[in-house]
């Protein structure tokens, strides 16, 4: 029998079909089902006879489509494969110093604040409905140590809809006094936390599917060797994915070293700890040696590049083409507040940029790396973020059978800063224009498995301009 169709979209699609190849549909009849999936997906419709055709042959009605207008597009959500929720209070403060001290004056301070439930109560809401707001269908999310306010963002981000991983992060050693756990405690309270989130999975609701929980030791230096081949365990008995964070910057390489003398590099103490498999996301990964790229690829572990992050802290430059060219997975993290900005659309200008200083530099050398194009950066912020969750078959793309996770990018919203001239300004042009100079405000609509869970009405897209600042608040 054929699916129930709850909404059809017809206009311009543009996604990835593969690293280098984007696609871009015009008059597509996209069809989306009641459980949230692409049902159909038609190219070219570009008569009214035919679209309703169509729509006849799926059994449904023409009040169902929504009609974009020629300066609309569709595109897949965005994946931020790395961020701190419990940070974003601190997002666009302390750049003023390396990693280790501005994780010990900026970012414990603020993460310790969230023993306190009710400042978890205050702060998450905010978070998630800002990253929905940029286009973040998925998130890959650090929180703190503290059990109950890990659980609040678990369930906040299953309430507002959004594809959530949640990490209650693990640290038993070399932090503050007073932002640090005892092993056996770190270990009972993530037990919890991965029993509370998958049970979140199991309530009858449709969206309750869309949380997971992942293992976060927050990195190598705040974990003892015990408490590292627990969580592995934890990991292996519920199969469940594992981030961390993986050579950002050389003096916690340095550390590292100092701290696990026995083992050959960063890499092989989370590898020594069967902290790495293909459910991982390592944040960061720039000062890596040939032979761990090596064992990253050999257990298929994915890298989050946060190129925002990476500038603002002075960390250093991924070589992402590299990593591309030895078969690695990447996707895109904000690294909020490590990085400043909440949106993946910033991730893509600063990957972009990190990879020209990367190509300029290597233009003298034997060894050139381009610089990522636009189809590149397009398949790192939505495939190559489901690829690192797991999701490739699942999101990414408009596959028919793929669930609908999409925005609807409007470049001539209300107060838009993208500038779009008439007679020269093709949809291809615009879409370059949105990647580069487009934000929140011409992100109309953001859809979830099908659902609208940010954005204004779209029931007449002709009529309706986008003038909702609410989020601001
Ligand atoms: O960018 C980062 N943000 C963090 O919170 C963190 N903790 C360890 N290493 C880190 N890197
Ligand atoms: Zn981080």
């Amino acid at each position: 029998m054929a699916a129930t169709i709850s909404q059809i979209f017809y206009g311009t699609l543009i996604h990835s079909l593969s690293l280098t190849e984007l696609e871009f549909i015009h008059n597509a009849l996209l069809g989306v089902d009641n459980q949230g999936k692409i049902a159909f997906l038609e190219r070219n419709v570009s008569n009214e006879q035919t679209l309703r055709d169509i729509i006849k042959k799926w059994r449904t009605t023409e009040d169902k489509v929504v009609r974009l207008t020629n300066r609309q597009f569709l595109l897949p959500g965005f994946v931020d494969t790395h961020t701190h929720a419990p940070q974003y209070p601190n997002a666009g403060i302390g750049m003023d110093l390396p990693l280790l001290d501005w994780l010990n004056k900026y970012t414990f301070p603020l993460e310790q604040s969230f023993s306190s439930t009710k400042f978890a109560e205050k702060i998450y809401p905010i978070v998630v409905n800002h990253l929905l707001r940029c286009g973040t269908t998925t998130a890959v999310y650090f929180a703190t140590i503290h059990l109950e306010s890990s659980k609040i963002l678990a369930k906040v981000v299953q309430q507002k809809g959004q594809r959530g991983f949640i990490g209650k992060v693990n640290m038993d050693c070399n932090s503050t006094e007073t932002y640090v756990e005892t092993m056996e405690s770190s270990v009972k309270d993530t037990e919890q936390f991965v029993e509370y989130v998958l049970s979140l999975k199991n309530e009858s609701t449709d969206e309750s599917s869309l949380v997971t929980p992942i293992i976060t030791p927050r990195f190598a230096i705040s974990c003892t060797s015990k408490l590292m081949n627990s969580l592995g365990e934890i990991a292996k008995k519920h199969k469940i994915p594992i981030q961390s964070h993986l050579s950002e910057n050389t003096a916690e390489v340095a550390t590292v070293n100092e701290l696990f003398p026995h083992h050959a590099d960063y890499t092989t103490v989370y590898d020594h700890h069967k902290l790495l498999n293909h459910r991982t996301i390592m944040a960061h990964c720039i000062h890596l040696s040939p032979q761990e790229r090596k064992l990253i690829k050999e257990r298929n572990v994915g890298i989050s590049h946060c190129p925002n992050s990476n500038f603002a802290l002075c960390s250093g430059v991924c070589n992402v083409r590299q990593l591309l060219d030895e078969g690695i997975k990447v996707g895109l993290g904000t690294d909020i507040s490590g990085g400043f900005s909440k949106s993946i659309l910033d991730s893509i200008r600063n990957a972009s940029i990190a990879s020209r200083v990367i190509y300029i530099s290597s233009k003298t050398n034997d060894k050139v790396y381009p610089h990522l194009t636009l189809p590149e950066l397009t398949y790192l912020a939505t495939m190559g973020g489901a690829q690192l969750v797991n999701l490739e078959d699942v999101i990414g793309n408009f596959t028919v059978g793929k669930e609908f996770d999409a925005l609807l990018i409007d470049s001539e919203a209300e107060g838009s800063s993208m500038q779009i001239f008439d007679d020269i300004d093709t949809i291809d042009r615009i879409f370059e224009k949105f990647m580069f100079l487009g934000d929140e405000r011409n992100i109309k609509a953001v859809f979830v498995k099908g659902r609208k869970v940010s954005g204004t009405d779209i029931t007449n897209l002709e009529a309706n301009s986008y003038n909702d600042y609410s989020y601001m608040n």
